[in-house]
């Protein structure tokens, strides 16, 4: 039986995640789970799932828990950022981190550090954090296999042949919902609007990211990482019907492709199954419904968020942090409704530029640059 931990299992992904378990149960248990507050859905997975350990965000989020768990079989519980990295420490075989943000940063460590598998949604940790993750995962063996579904799809197209012989790694991008808007139509457009993805049911932040490109930028870094591809190798292509979820050119001309439905229980079955594929029951893609695939480049002057991810990675450095920080921060600020739109890359433009971007020597240090730029970009965000 291979064991699970299961990190955001009350989230986009991590719902999922225990769809695909539940699917395989013969083969797979989540053992460990971890929610931040949704405690009516997490009680009932705790009750479904019977893990060994499980975390939540903080105290108040426990009392809830072990209130509505009240007569059934109860878990260890932890709290707080130090449970949810204690339960990427416990002995799994496998960790699905499916947590939004930064916070991603510790349980990826620990995952991979104890030479678990590492099944990574969670891609702000590799933007951020990116080479003592992988550096970490190298010297203890540990398989990174990536969920994010552009990565998933690079990782399969990598199969065909070696990375000496890569031309290219081209990540798809749907564009998002407003990518044939004008740049005066998007100083007018509403959280509501950006949280209409057209493709993709997702979590809120990035939903956001996606229609500002950002998620695409932190994609390229993610890829630049995961696969140890030079920036000037990785190209972004808009793909409206983000049906190819990404491809991989060689230098022979041949370009390998994957395919599938906009359904992410394929990736994440794939990462927990790797190198099986197994036949589980969901749609599969009717090549009949599409009459066109079609391309375009993006367009970084109404989407600077692209740019400005991109030109962060290639700095290198503490710079991708900074980014990921200030990111977070004004996604949140859009969604309170304290900035507009068009702000968010603004706010992240402005706290690049304030914040001194060195380089880490630890992950401690990394850590503390994501506080540091947190909070400029929050003065920045709240004075505009
Ligand atoms: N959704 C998708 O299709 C894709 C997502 N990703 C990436 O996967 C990650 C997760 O995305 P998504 O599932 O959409 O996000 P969601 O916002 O839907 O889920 C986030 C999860 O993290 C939990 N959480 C929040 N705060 C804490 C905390 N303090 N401690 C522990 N857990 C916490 C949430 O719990 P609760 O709800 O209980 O508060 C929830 O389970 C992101 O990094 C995203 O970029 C990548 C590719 C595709
Ligand atoms: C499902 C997934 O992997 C998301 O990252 C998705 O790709 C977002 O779509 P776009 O960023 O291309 O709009
Ligand atoms: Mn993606």
């Amino acid at each position: 039986m291979q064991t699970v931990a299961v990190l955001g299992s009350t989230g986009a992904i991590g719902t999922r995640t225990l769809e695909v378990v539940a699917a395989l149960s013969d083969e797979v248990r989540a053992s460990v789970l971890v929610a931040g507050r949704n405690m009516s859905l997490f009680a009932e997975q705790v009750k479904r799932f019977q893990p060994d350990l499980v975390a939540v965000a903080d105290e108040e989020a426990r009392k809830e828990l072990l209130m509505l768990l009240d007569g059934a079989d109860r878990p260890e519980v932890l709290v707080g950022d130090d449970g949810l990295a204690a339960c990427a420490r416990y002995e799994t075989d496998v960790v699905v981190n499916a947590v939004m943000g930064a916070r991603g940063i510790r349980p990826a460590l620990e995952a991979v550090s104890r030479g678990a598998r590492l099944a990574l949604a969670n891609k702000e940790c590799l933007v951020a954090a990116g080479t003592f993750i992988m550096a970490a995962a190298r010297d203890s063996g540990a398989e990174v296999i990536p969920v994010d579904s552009e990565h998933c799809a690079l990782f399969q197209c990598m199969q065909a042949g070696v990375h000496a012989d890569v031309e290219q790694w081209i990540l798809t991008a749907s564009g998002g919902p407003f990518r044939t808007l004008s740049k005066a139509d998007l100083e007018r457009v509403t959280v509501e609007d950006a949280l209409r993805h057209p493709n993709w049911s997702m979590g809120r932040k990035i939903t956001v990211d996606s229609a500002t490109l950002m998620n695409k930028g932190l994609e390229v870094i993610e890829a630049h990482h995961l696969f140890n591809a030079p920036y000037d190798k990785i190209k972004v292509l808009v793909h409206p019907e983000s049906i190819i979820h990404s491809m991989v050119e060689y230098v022979d001309g041949s370009v390998m492709a994957q395919l599938a439905t906009h359904d992410m229980r394929l990736p994440i079955q794939y990462a927990l199954t790797y190198p099986q594929r197994v036949n589980l029951p969901w749609p599969k893609l009717d090549f009949a419904q599409y009459n066109q695939l079609s391309f375009a480049e993006p367009d970084t002057d109404r989407f600077p968020s692209l740019r400005l991810a991109i030109s962060a990675g290639r700095a290198g450095g503490l710079a991708p942090c900074v980014l990921n920080a200030a990111n977070e921060i004004a996604v949140e600020a859009f969604l309170q409704g304290s900035i507009t739109f068009v702000q968010i890359p603004a706010v992240v433009e402005q706290t690049l530029d304030s914040v001194a971007a060195g380089r880490a020597q630890t992950v401690d240090e990394v850590l503390a640059m994501d506080r540091q730029a947190r909070e400029h970009a929050w003065r920045i965000a709240s004075r505009l």
